[in-house]
């Protein structure tokens, strides 16, 4: 059997290192057919990025490996165990972050945190030690000075940081992030993006996530998979992915306090000319190939048949 990976763009994952471990997932709504032919793999530490338009199955596809819902047909494993027959011990391996916690809205931050925690206690190992001390985790996610305010007194960015706390908790060896960081201002973005950055070097912490936010993507994710028409369409690095889709870079530079832009399928050369013909005259120079969302749009379009 051949994953999708393999076939787009040489992504391999041997056997051995798959955390998560995805053939030919099938996912049938009543008539609707919603993924038709999924397969992918990731390994320890590693981030995923999901992306896909509105509907394309992306909560679908995370909700079966998370165990939440049963898929049609398809093979998966999710730390080694089909998610569909988990028990106790394997959930608290994993950690979900859900759209905002509405319950226990009269309790204490740091109190809530406790209490999740010490569900996770008899879990622990001498490899990982569970759970992560509260005041760590309160300042891992920047909630100390809220460890002490009620639930429902949090705002909407301090709630969404309580949902990472919560999916975290158990230090999980696996973390899923469904949209993380819808109503994070930039500053409360940039610190998540630490956050898991943080996870994966020292906690060796495998992530999926999904996201609209390309730049985010391009930002956090070792790997882009890409979910159109049911299927995995693209699986790589973004650098991978851009230079698949055969594309122009846009280079521009200033001379004699002038601005300049040029595209090239090739910049090599024209930037060595440009060089040649003007020295030191040349400042600001920038080469810029297809971005991240560039990349999404072509292969998407190119693949639902949509205008471009
Ligand atoms: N319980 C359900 N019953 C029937 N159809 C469903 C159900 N859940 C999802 N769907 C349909 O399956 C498709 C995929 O939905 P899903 O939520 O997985 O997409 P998504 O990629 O996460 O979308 P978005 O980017 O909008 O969050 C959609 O057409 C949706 O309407």
């Amino acid at each position: 059997m051949t994953l999708a990976g393999e076939l787009e763009v040489g992504t391999q994952v041997p056997a051995d290192e798959r955390v998560i471990d995805v053939r030919d997932l099938r996912m049938r709504y009543g008539a609707k057919d919603v993924l038709n032919d999924v397969s992918f793999a990731a390994r320890r530490g590693e981030v995923l990025a999901l992306l896909g338009p509105n509907g394309a199955g992306k909560t679908t596809t995370i909700e079966i490996l998370e165990g939440f819902r049963m898929r049609s047909s398809g093979e998966v494993r999710v730390l080694g165990v089909d998610p569909a027959s988990a028990g106790e011990a394997w959930r608290a391996r994993v950690g979900v972050v859900l759209q905002s916690w509405r319950d226990h809205g009269n309790w204490q931050v740091a109190e809530l945190l406790r209490h999740l925690g010490s569900y996770y206690r008899r879990f622990s190992t001498e490899a990982r030690s569970r759970p992560w001390p509260v005041d760590d985790l309160l300042e891992v996610v920047g909630l100390t000075a809220a460890a002490k305010t009620r639930l429902t007194r949090l705002s909407g960015g301090q709630r969404r940081r309580l949902d990472v706390a919560i999916g975290i908790v158990g230090r999980p060896d696996l973390l899923f992030l469904d949209e993380p960081t819808v109503g994070f201002d930039p500053e409360a973005r940039r610190d998540f993006h630490d956050l898991v950055h943080r996870l994966t070097d020292v906690d060796d912490t495998t992530v999926l996530l999904t996201t609209h936010d390309l730049a985010e993507a391009e930002k956090l994710a070792d790997r882009i998979l890409i979910l159109s028409t049911g299927r995995i369409i693209a699986d790589g690095s973004a650098d991978e992915l851009s230079r698949r889709v055969a594309g122009e870079s846009e280079i521009r530079w200033t001379r004699d306090g002038q601005r300049f832009v040029h595209s090239a399928t090739n910049p090599t050369p024209f930037v060595r000319e440009l060089l040649v013909q003007y020295g030191d005259d040349i400042a600001d120079l920038e080469v810029r190939r297809n971005s991240l969302e560039d990349t999404y749009m072509r292969l998407v379009h190119d693949t639902e048949g949509g205008p471009r």
